[in-house]
C-alpha cells in the first residue's frame, strides 16, 4: 500500500465544510457571485435530509398520509381498507434516497463550477482546512475571503444502562430500515418521534411512544400535540406520556425498556428521536479559539460572533433545525460573503435586510407530516406572552369551514392565529388537520410581511377551499 500523500495547499475564494442541502446552496450562492468556491463532504453529497432526514421521511409517511385521507372520503373509503404494501413503500423511499448514491447531487455541483473535496475536514488555524480523503490523501484548503461550516447535526442518545449494546435505532435507522418491526417503541415525542411514529405505525408496526413531558409537540400550540395524539391511539398506537426510560436491555429479538416506576416495555426495535447534537466536534474549532463540539453563535449575516471569516450556516447554528431555513440562510449568507469580499462598505443587516436573516426569529415555517398534519409559522401564543407581547390568540374550529366537510368527512382540525394588539399585525399561526400542510404559505407572508390585520380583510380566499379558515378566523377577531 502506498504512503498517504499530501498536495500543495489550493486556493478558493470560499471553502464550504459539509455539503448537505445547506453547505450546496452556500456554495452555490458564492459561485453565482463570481467566487471560486470548494465543499468538503465526508459522506453523501445531499447530507442528512436527503439520505436520513427529509426526503426518506416523507416518502414514508405519503402513502400513510394519503390512505388515511382516502379512508375519510365518502365512496373512496370502502376500496382503500387494506393493509399498505410496505415493500413498495420501502421501495418508493429507497427511489426517493436514489438508493443511497449521490452522483445526480455531485454532477450538479460540476454543473455550477463547485470543486467537491471527498473526505473528513477540519479547521487548521484561520481561513484553512485540512481535508483527509478516504484513500488518505491529504489537502490543504486555503480561503481568501470565508470558510463556512455547515456540517449539520446528529441524533443525541440518552446515556442510560444497557442503551449501547441495545442496537436502538435513532432518525437514521428509522428512515433507512428496510423491514417493518413488529412492535416499535419510539422514546420522545417531538417531531421526529411523531413522524416516525406516524410512518410505522401505518406501514404495520405496533407502536409504543414513550413520552416524558405531557404531551406530544411540546413547542408548538398544546392542541397540535393532542390532536396528534388522539389520531396516533386511534390508528392503533399506544401514546404513554409522563413515562421516563431508565434502561434499555437487547436479549435477542427482543428489546425491554424499564419506567421510572418500574413497568417494562418490550419491542423488536427501539427508536430514540430524543433531540441534535452539533457535528462540530474534530473539526479544528479549537485551532480558531472556539470550543469542540460547541453549536456555532452566529449573527444575523450567520457569521461566527468575533470572527471576520468564519460563517456557521444551517443546523450547526441551531437557529432553526429545518431544511428550508438553513438554506434560507445560505442565501443570506451567500449575499453577505459576496458583498463582504467586493468590499461593500455598509451590509444591510437591519431588520429584513439582504444581509439578515430575520426569518429566522420572526417567522420560521414548520409542517409536521403527521395525520393530521401539523402547520405552524411565526411564535405560538405562549412563546409570544412570554416575550412580552400583547397578544390575543383567536381560534377556529376547522371542520365549521365548508371546504374541510368536503376534503373529509367528519373532519377534525383546529387554527389559531396570534395578533399583536399593539400593531394589529399576525405573530403566528397555526392549522392542525388535513391537508393543513398546503396552508402554511399564506400564513408565512402574512407574518413576514406583517401585513396589517385591516388588509388581510381584504385577501379573499376562494370558496368552497380549506383556507376560508382564514376568513373565519379573521372575523373572530373583528367581531
Ligand atoms: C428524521 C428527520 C426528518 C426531517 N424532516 C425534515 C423536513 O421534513 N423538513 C425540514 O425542513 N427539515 C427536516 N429535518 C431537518 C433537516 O434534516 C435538517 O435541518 C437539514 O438536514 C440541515 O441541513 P444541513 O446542511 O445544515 O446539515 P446536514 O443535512 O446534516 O448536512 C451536513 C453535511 O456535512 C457533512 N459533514 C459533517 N462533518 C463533516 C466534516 N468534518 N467533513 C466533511 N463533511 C462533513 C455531513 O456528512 C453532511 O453531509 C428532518 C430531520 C430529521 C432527523
Ligand atoms: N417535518 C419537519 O419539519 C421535521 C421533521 C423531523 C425533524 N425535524 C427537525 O429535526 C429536529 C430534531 O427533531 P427531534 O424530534 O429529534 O428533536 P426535538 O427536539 O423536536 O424533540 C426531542 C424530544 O425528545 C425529548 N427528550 C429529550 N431527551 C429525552 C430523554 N432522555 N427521554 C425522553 N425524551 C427525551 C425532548 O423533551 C423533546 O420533546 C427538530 O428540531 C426539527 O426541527 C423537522
Amino acid at each position: 500500500m502506498g504512503q498517504p500523500h499530501a498536495t500543495a495547499a489550493t486556493d478558493y475564494d470560499v471553502v464550504v465544510l459539509g455539503a448537505g442541502p445547506v453547505g450546496e446552496n452556500v456554495a452555490e450562492r458564492t459561485r453565482a457571485a463570481g467566487l471560486s468556491t470548494a465543499i468538503v463532504e465526508s459522506e453523501l453529497v445531499g447530507g442528512e435530509c436527503s439520505y436520513w432526514a427529509c426526503m426518506p421521511s416523507k416518502a414514508l409517511l405519503r402513502p400513510v398520509i394519503a390512505r388515511a385521507d382516502s379512508r375519510r372520503v365518502p365512496g373512496l373509503r370502502q376500496a382503500v381498507q387494506g393493509p399498505l404494501d410496505a415493500s413498495a413503500v420501502l421501495a418508493h423511499r429507497d427511489a426517493y434516497t436514489s438508493d443511497w448514491k449521490d452522483d445526480g447531487q455531485v454532477d450538479w455541483l460540476d454543473s455550477i463550477g463547485v470543486r467537491l473535496y471527498r473526505g473528513q475536514g477540519r479547521l487548521d488555524g484561520p481561513k484553512q482546512l485540512k481535508v483527509t480523503s478516504p484513500e488518505g490523501e491529504h489537502h490543504t484548503l486555503k480561503a481568501r475571503h470565508a470558510v463556512v461550516v455547515c456540517t449539520g447535526s446528529r441524533a443525541v442518545l440518552p446515556e442510560l444502562p444497557g442503551l449501547p449494546g441495545a442496537h436502538a435505532w435513532t432518525s437514521r435507522e428509522a428512515t433507512s430500515a428496510h423491514a417493518v418491526p413488529g412492535r416499535l417503541a419510539v422514546v420522545g415525542g417531538g417531531v421526529v418521534g411523531t413522524e416516525m411514529a406516524t410512518a410505522w405505525q401505518g406501514l404495520g408496526a405496533q407502536v409504543t411512544m414513550l413520552v416524558r413531558g405531557e404531551g406530544l409537540l411540546p413547542r408548538m400550540e398544546p392542541f397540535a400535540g393532542e390532536l396528534v395524539a388522539d389520531a396516533l391511539r386511534e390508528a392503533g398506537a399506544e401514546v404513554r406520556t409522563g413515562v421516563s426510560v431508565t434502561s434499555v436491555v437487547r436479549d435477542g429479538a427482543t428489546v425491554t425498556l424499564t419506567l421510572q416506576d418500574g413497568a417494562m416495555v418490550e419491542a423488536d426495535e427501539v427508536l430514540f428521536a430524543t433531540g441534535r447534537a452539533p457535528r462540530t466536534d474534530g473539526i479544528g474549532l479549537t485551532t480558531v479559539g472556539l470550543a469542540d463540539g460547541s453549536w456555532l453563535s452566529v449573527d444575523d449575516s450567520c457569521r461566527v460572533q468575533g470572527s471576520s471569516w468564519l460563517y456557521g450556516v444551517g443546523d450547526v447554528n441551531h437557529r432553526a433545525l429545518l431544511t428550508h431555513q438553513g438554506k434560507y440562510q445560505a442565501r443570506i449568507a451567500g449575499a453577505a460573503i459576496a458583498a463582504r469580499a467586493a468590499g461593500t462598505p455598509i451590509l444591510e443587516t437591519d431588520r429584513w435586510g439582504a444581509h439578515a436573516a430575520t426569518a429566522d426569529h420572526a417567522a420560521v415555517p414548520q409542517v409536521v407530516f403527521t395525520d393530521p398534519e401539523v402547520a405552524a409559522v411565526g411564535l405560538s401564543a405562549a412563546e409570544a406572552e412570554a416575550m412580552g407581547h400583547r397578544v390575543r390568540a383567536v381560534d377556529q374550529d376547522m371542520s365549521a369551514v365548508a371546504g374541510a366537510g368536503l376534503y373529509a368527512d367528519g373532519y377534525t382540525g383546529r387554527a389559531r392565529m396570534v395578533v399583536d394588539l399593539d400593531r394589529e399585525t399576525l405573530l403566528g399561526a397555526t392549522f392542525v388537520g388535513p391537508g393543513a400542510g398546503e396552508l402554511l404559505q399564506a400564513a408565512t407572508i402574512a407574518v413576514a410581511g406583517e401585513v396589517p390585520i385591516e388588509r388581510l380583510w381584504h385577501a379573499v380566499p376562494a370558496y368552497p377551499t380549506i383556507s376560508e379558515v382564514w376568513l373565519r378566523l379573521l372575523e373572530g377577531y373583528r367581531g
